[in-house]
C-alpha cells in the first residue's frame, strides 16, 4: 500500500497526444491542454495493470517494482509516452526484452519498437554494436570488428539504411573474385625472406586455384556424405594430376594465402578456424565442412564487397536512436513462464515482459553464463554445443607516413597457414596512413594471449619481415573478441559431420523465447547483414506470437515488409 501511495504522489508531465489519451478516461478536461501535468491515482494504475493481464495488485506492484529499481522506468513501462513518430493506436502494447545490442539485437528492438510493443534492450557492455566496433581513439574511425558491406546490392537488407545516411564505400573485390573481400591484382604478396612473388606467378596459382574450387564444386554434389574441404581437394588433386604442379616452390604457400583469403566466402571461414594447418597438412582429415548442398557462390549476395570508409557506428547509431537501452546489464539468467519472461541481470535486478528475443553471440550461449529456467530443450541446446565459433582479431598499425605499396593487400606466404599473415591497407580506402593485421584461427588465440603492446609488436615484426625499411607505429589498437566475454568468438561456423539444420535449429523460437544473432543465419551467417535479418526475422516472430495469443493482431503495424523503402543507391568507388 506505501508504493500505492508512493504512485499516488507522482507528478507526471504529460506530453504526447497518446498519453493524454490513455489518460483522458480519467480526467476528460486533459484533451484540452498541449502539455500538463498530472497526478497518478490508484484507479489508474488500476487500469494499466489489467491491461498488462496482471489483476493481482500486490504481485503486480511487486512485480512491477521488480521490473527496475529505478523507479522512473517503472513509470516509464506503466506509461509510455509516443516518441517514434509511428502512430500508437492501442494504450497498453505487449512488452519485449531483447538481450544484446550488436545488429541483431538492435535490429529486433528497432522494429518491436516501431511496431508498438514495449521494449527494453539489456546490453552487456558499456556501448552497443557488438562484434561492430567502429574506434575513434587515434581521431578517425577504424573498426576493430566488421568493416565490409558483404553484398554491394539493393537485395542486401542493410542497403536502404545505408544509402539513406549517404555513407561511403571503398570496393575491394567484384563478387566475380576468386578471392572473397579482394580482388587478385590488388594483392602484393611476399615470401618469409621479404622477396615480392612476381605477379604473373600469383595471377598464376590464382586461376589454379579458381579451377581447384569449380572441381570441389562437382565433387560436392557426387557425394552425398559431408565432407571436408581439404578432402575434396585432395580428391581434385588425384584426379587431375596437372594441378600437383601447385606444389612447387613458393606455389604452396601462394595456394596457402589464397586459400586463407579465399576461407570467409560461402564456405567461409573454415579453412581459417581449423584447428589444424593447411597445406601440406590439409591432406589430413582437417575439420572443415563441406555438407552445403549449394554452390558456395549463392551463399552472397550480388554486388562485390566494399569498406564500409567511415566504420559502421552511424548505422548502428541511427538503428538505435530513441530506443530504450540499458548499457552494463549483463543478462545472467532468463525464466520463461506462461504468462511471461523474467530476466535477471548481473547485479540481481530483474525485468519482466511477454516476450524475450535473445540476441547474444553463440559464444555467450555455449559458455553457459545465461542460465536458463527451464532449461532449453535438448535440440536447441545440441545446436549450441554443435556449431562452432571460430576467431579472426585486428590489430591496427597506425604510422606517421605511408611506407608501402599502393595495394589493398599486403601478404606473406609461408608454408603454413599458421605463418601466413596479411595486412589490409586502409590508407586506400580512407586516407589515413593505417595498416590493418588480421590474424585468424589458432594464431589469432596465440596472439590474444599477448599484452596489447606485445601484439602490437608481433604485427610489426611480420610487417618488417617483408617491408625491412618499415618504421614502428606511432599508434594501435587491438581486438580481443576471443577472449572478451562479451563475445567468445569472432564467427560461428559449421562442422564436418554434424547436423545440417543447426543454423535453423538456433533460430526457432522457444515458447516466448526469440532467437537471434549472426549465428541463427540460415542465408548469411558470420555477416552483419545477417545478424540484421535474423533480428527482423525474431522481431517478426515474436509480433506473430504475442499478438496472436492476445488476440490484438489487427492492432499493431507489421515488422517488416508493408512499406517499401524509398531506394537510394549505395555510393561505392575505387581508386
Ligand atoms: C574481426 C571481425 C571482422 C568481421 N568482419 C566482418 C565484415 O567485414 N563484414 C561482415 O558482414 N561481418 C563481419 N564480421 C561479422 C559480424 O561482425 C558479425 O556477424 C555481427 O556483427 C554479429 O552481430 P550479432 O548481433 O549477431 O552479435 P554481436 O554483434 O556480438 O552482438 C551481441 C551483443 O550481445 C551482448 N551480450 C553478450 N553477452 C550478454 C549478456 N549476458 N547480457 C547482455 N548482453 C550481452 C554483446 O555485448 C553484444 O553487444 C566480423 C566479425 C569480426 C569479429
Amino acid at each position: 500500500m506505501g508504493v500505492l501511495k508512493c504512485l499516488h504522489d507522482v507528478n507526471l508531465e504529460v506530453k504526447s497526444d497518446r498519453a493524454k489519451l490513455m489518460y483522458s478516461s480519467f480526467v476528460p478536461e486533459i484533451l484540452k491542454f498541449d502539455a500538463c501535468k498530472i497526478h497518478v491515482s490508484e484507479s489508474c494504475i488500476r487500469y494499466y495493470l489489467s491491461l498488462f493481464r496482471l489483476m493481482d495488485m500486490e504481485a503486480c506492484y511487486n512485480g512491477l517494482l521488480a521490473y527496475d529499481s529505478d523507479f522512473s522506468s517503472l513509470m516509464r513501462l506503466l506509461i509510455t509516452p509516443c516518441n517514434s513518430g509511428v502512430e500508437r493506436r492501442h494504450a497498453a502494447s505487449p512488452s519485449v526484452i531483447v538481450i544484446g545490442g550488436g545488429f541483431a539485437g538492435i535490429a529486433a528492438a528497432r522494429a518491436l519498437h516501431d511496431a508498438s510493443f514495449q521494449v527494453v534492450l539489456l546490453e552487456s557492455r558499456d556501448r552497443i554494436g557488438g562484434r561492430v566496433h567502429t574506434d575513434n581513439s587515434l581521431g578517425f574511425p577504424v573498426d576493430l570488428g566488421a568493416s565490409w558491406l558483404h553484398g554491394v546490392c539493393k537485395e542486401n537488407p542493410l542497403a536502404p539504411v545505408i544509402g539513406r545516411l549517404g555513407l561511403p564505400l571503398y570496393r575491394t573485390s567484384g563478387e566475380n573474385s576468386v578471392l572473397y573481400d579482394h580482388d587478385l591484382e590488388s594483392y602484393a604478396l611476399f615470401d618469409m625472406d621479404g622477396h615480392q612473388v612476381p605477379q604473373d606467378l600469383v595471377k598464376n596459382v590464382g586461376e589454379t586455384f579458381e579451377s581447384i574450387l569449380k572441381e570441389t564444386d562437382s565433387v560436392r554434389q557426387e557425394y552425398s556424405e559431408d565432407m571436408s574441404i581439404s578432402r575434396a581437394i585432395s580428391i581434385v588433386f588425384e584426379r587431375r594430376p596437372e594441378f600437383s604442379g601447385i606444389y612447387a616452390e613458393w606455389k604452396v604457400g601462394l595456394l596457402q594465402m589464397l586459400i586463407l583469403s579465399h576461407s570467409k566466402a560461402g564456405i567461409r571461414q573454415v579453412f581459417l578456424f581449423s584447428p589444424h594447418h593447411f597445406i601440406p597438412d590439409f591432406m589430413k582429415n582437417t575439420l572443415l565442412v563441406f555438407h552445403r548442398k549449394q554452390e558456395f557462390k549463392e551463399v552472397l549476395l550480388p554486388g562485390g564487397h566494399g569498406l564500409m570508409v567511415r566504420g559502421y557506428l552511424p548505422v548502428i547509431n541511427t538503428l538505435a536512436k530513441g530506443l530504450d537501452i540499458r548499457l552494463n546489464h549483463r543478462v545472467t539468467k532468463i525464466m520463461r513462464r506462461s504468462n511471461g519472461v523474467k530476466v535477471t541481470v548481473e547485479d540481481g535486478r530483474t525485468f519482466f515482459a511477454d516476450a524475450t528475443v535473445v540476441a547474444v553471440p553463440l559464444g555467450v550461449l555455449k559458455s553457459n553464463s545465461i542460465k536458463f529456467e527451464p532449461r532449453l530443450p535438448g535440440w536447441k541446446e545440441a545446436a549450441i554445443a554443435e556449431l562452432g565459433v571460430g576467431i579472426e582479431n585486428k590489430i591496427v598499425l597506425h604510422f606517421e607516413n605511408v611506407f608501402w605499396p599502393k595495394v589493398e593487400f599486403l601478404g606473406v606466404v609461408a608454408e603454413t597457414s599458421y605463418r601466413c599473415s596479411y595486412f589490409l591497407n586502409l590508407h586506400k580506402a580512407t586516407g589515413h596512413s593505417v595498416l590493418v593485421y588480421m590474424p585468424a584461427g589458432q594464431l589469432a588465440r596465440d596472439i590474444e594471449k599477448m599484452s596489447d603492446e606485445a601484439a602490437a609488436n608481433f604485427a610489426f615484426i611480420q610487417l618488417k619481415k617483408i617491408l625491412p625499411d618499415a618504421s614502428a607505429p606511432i599508434n594501435y589498437l587491438v581486438s580481443h573478441w576471443g577472449a572478451d566475454v562479451n563475445s567468445l568468438g569472432s564467427y560461428s561456423y559449421d562442422a564436418v559431420g554434424k547436423p545440417h539444420d543447426l543454423y535453423e535449429r538456433l533460430r526457432i523460437p522457444v515458447d516466448n523465447l526469440f532467437f537471434a544473432g549472426e549465428a541463427t543465419s540460415v542465408d548469411y551467417p558470420g555477416s552483419v547483414h545477417g545478424a540484421y535479418s535474423t533480428g527482423l526475422m525474431a522481431a517478426e516472430d515474436c509480433r506473430m506470437r504475442v499478438l496472436e495469443r492476445y488476440g490484438e493482431l489487427d492492432l499493431f503495424q507489421p515488422v517488416m515488409g508493408e512499406e517499401t523503402p524509398v531506394s537510394i543507391p549505395l555510393l561505392i568507388s575505387r581508386m
